[in-house]
């Protein structure tokens, strides 16, 4: 157990890109953590996707020891945070457990919208942060030009050197300054405080599944003492288990006889699932255990939802095996089984965002090898419910366009809103503007630092969920950054949309829309399905409607005759051939009101596309 005044717990802040992990490479190096072989791979990131998408979305810790100029050895345990705001919460749980933070800043690129909603976060954490600004040797870095909009954007010191108070300059691809970087650590971030003799309170800061080890968790230490054969209680969650594992990540892991005060390390205790070992729960021991659990514990909830298919029916077991390992490592994530007309069965999963939602969906099609097609993204709409003669007036919070309640019985619908931060080039702005104003937002503040402006915008989720991350990234060229955060429900006339194909309502295409932007988002839809479905023998009216009241309306030309008979005359093989090929493009088609429906239009009307 070490010494208090000589541990430093910290985190790294940066936007994607600007090098927290090589940085962190390059630290967990010249701490000797590991050798240059093992280095050879990036350590912190360790999931594939993350790699290539550069997300981090399990926290990792890492210990190192640092022999600092003064002679003394230090314990640096390095919190890595998920970088994305889908995360939030996860992120706030990390900064909770560091007493400081290394803000990395691109040398050429400056300060981005993500970055300061972590900042901020940190700030309100009362860390101390120290900047760094990485990507010295690039040609177009300037750092003394990003020192000053640090400060003038974040408003932290950070001009002057790093012994003043001022920021430290970095390359972490050259390794330029990274003692530098330590020392700083050392000597501006606070060390942690606790007591040893008090009543044990860990904090729960993260939890993944291991296949050997079963869960591991993450704890920040904050009084009293972890020891293996302890029995333990978890406060908010009210389970008991006991700790048979204690340890940290160096980065490799490593057995330790005790966690102390101040302290970050992991501990295993025969859980089964994470669900268990819910992010922000206080850990105490059954006997002689704090009476009172630690601030901040919030159970997360999802707020995006979307159907998953598989395309090919068979893989229905395969999926659904999937999707429970994939929830066995996050607790974030919900399903439950559902089937549609179009589509088959599936389940309709939840997640916590956007990002979220594709991480899952891509995991599942790349580590399982599963084919599917996801429904519109949609929001928790709380609708208000009138009285009736046999029911009560009544509220429910309604995630899936199929179960919309009779409009005769709807009162009011209120939908989810977030204040959108986006920082962007200049040139930018007016196509920007234009999204956000599309998109039902309202302005609430614009400012312009050195010639990148700053826009706020109150949007209603809905319209965010669909393809506005995706359209914002397209008309910036990649410049613009986004960030949001939840404000709470606001009141919106807001309408089930219905796309019926020979009149015949198609439920994987049903949407909930504000009826401002209905005819507009109907009128899309019914264009795009009229050139992804193919012709008929007949003629095939395709509608959007509200209700009754066809509000958009397209129809796709009869074929005269069936000109496939006498192509294919004489050669029976051939013939046999283009058969079974014909067969398995059933498979894939979807029967509505006596029409095929390719499952790849399903897939392509979904998609906003450039409107
Ligand atoms: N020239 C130069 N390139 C750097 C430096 N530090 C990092 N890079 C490069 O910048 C890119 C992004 O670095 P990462 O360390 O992956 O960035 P990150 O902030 O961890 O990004 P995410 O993991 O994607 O959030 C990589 O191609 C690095 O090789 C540096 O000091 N100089």
């Amino acid at each position: 157990m070490t010494d208090l005044s000589k541990i430093r717990n910290f985190s790294i802040i940066a936007h994607i890109d600007h090098g927290k992990s090589t940085l962190a490479d390059r630290l967990i190096q010249v701490c000797g953590g590991l050798t240059d072989r093992e280095m050879s791979e990036q350590v912190l990131d360790n999931m594939d996707i993350e790699k290539e998408r550069g997300i981090t979305i399990k926290a990792q810790t890492v210990r190192l020891n640092y022999t600092a100029r003064d002679g003394e050895t230090y314990e640096l345990n390095l919190m890595d945070t998920p970088g994305h705001v889908d995360f939030a919460y996860e992120v706030s749980r990390s900064l909770a457990a560091c007493e400081g933070a290394l803000l990395v800043v691109d040398a050429a690129q400056g300060v981005e919208a993500q970055t300061l909603a972590n900042v901020y976060q940190s700030i309100e954490h009362d860390h101390e942060i120290v900047p760094v600004i990485n990507k010295v040797d690039l040609p177009a870095a300037e750092p003394d030009r990003v020192a000053e909009e640090i400060e003038e954007i974040v408003g932290i010191q950070a001009t002057g050197s790093w012994q003043e108070g001022g920021s430290v300059h970095t390359s972490a691809k050259t390794g330029l300054g990274i003692e530098d970087v330590l020392e700083a650590l050392v000597a501006r971030i606070p060390p942690p405080q606790g007591n040893r003799d008090a009543p044990l309170k860990a904090s729960l800061v993260d939890s993944w599944y291991d296949p050997y080890l079963g869960v591991v968790i993450l704890v920040r230490v904050i009084d009293g003492v972890l020891k293996k054969g302890l029995e333990v209680r978890f406060m908010q969650g009210g389970t008991q288990h006991l700790v048979d594992r204690v340890g940290c990540f160096t980065p490799k892991r490593t057995d330790l006889p005790d966690i102390g005060p101040g302290e970050i390390g992991f501990i295993t205790a025969q859980i089964k699932e994470v669900e268990q070992a819910r992010v922000g729960d206080t850990i105490t021991t059954v006997k002689g255990g704090a009476d009172k659990a630690l601030p901040g514990y919030k159970e997360v909830q999802p707020v995006v939802f979307c159907g998953l298919f598989p395309v090919d029916a068979a893989d229905f077991e395969k999926l659904r095996e999937s999707i429970g390992k994939l929830r066995l490592n996050d607790a974030s994530f919900s399903y439950e089984m559902e089937s549609s007309a179009a589509l088959g069965f599936g389940f309709r999963a939840g997640f916590l965002g956007l990002l979220h939602l594709e991480i899952i969906q891509e995991r599942l099609s790349r580590e399982y090898d599963l084919d599917l097609i996801t429904t519109a993204p949609s929001v928790v709409y709380r609708v208000h419910l009138g009285h009736t003669k046999n029911e009560d007036a009544k509220v429910v919070d309604i995630h899936n366009p199929a179960d919309w309640p009779d409009v005769n019985r709807i009162d009011t619908v209120e939908e989810p809103w977030i204040k959108a931060t986006i920082y962007t080039p200049d040139e930018y702005l007016g196509a920007i503007l234009k999204l956000c104003q599309d998109r039902r937002g309202v302005q609430t503040n614009l400012t312009y630092v050195g010639g990148r402006a700053q826009v706020t915008y109150e949007l209603p989720l809905n319209e965010v969920v669909f393809d506005f991350y995706d359209r914002l990234k397209s008309i910036s060229r990649g410049y613009a950054s986004f960030d949001y955060e939840q404000i709470g429900l606001r009141e919106g006339d807001l309408v089930k949309m219905n796309i019926m194909v020979n009149a015949e309502a198609v439920d994987a295409l049903s949407l909930i829309v504000h009826r401002s932007v209905a005819e507009e988002r109907g009128r899309g839809m019914c264009e795009r399905l009229k050139d992804l479905i193919p012709r008929h023998l007949f003629k095939i009216p395709i509608q959007a409607a509200i209700g009754g009241k066809i509000i958009a309306r397209e129809t796709i030309a009869a074929l005269r005759k069936d000109v496939t008979a006498k192509c294919y005359g004489g050669d029976i093989s051939r013939k046999k051939k283009l058969l079974d090929k014909q067969k398995k493009g059933k498979a894939r088609m979807r029967e509505y009101g006596n029409v095929s429906i390719p499952q790849e239009a399903f897939i392509a009307a979904l998609r906003m596309g450039e409107e």
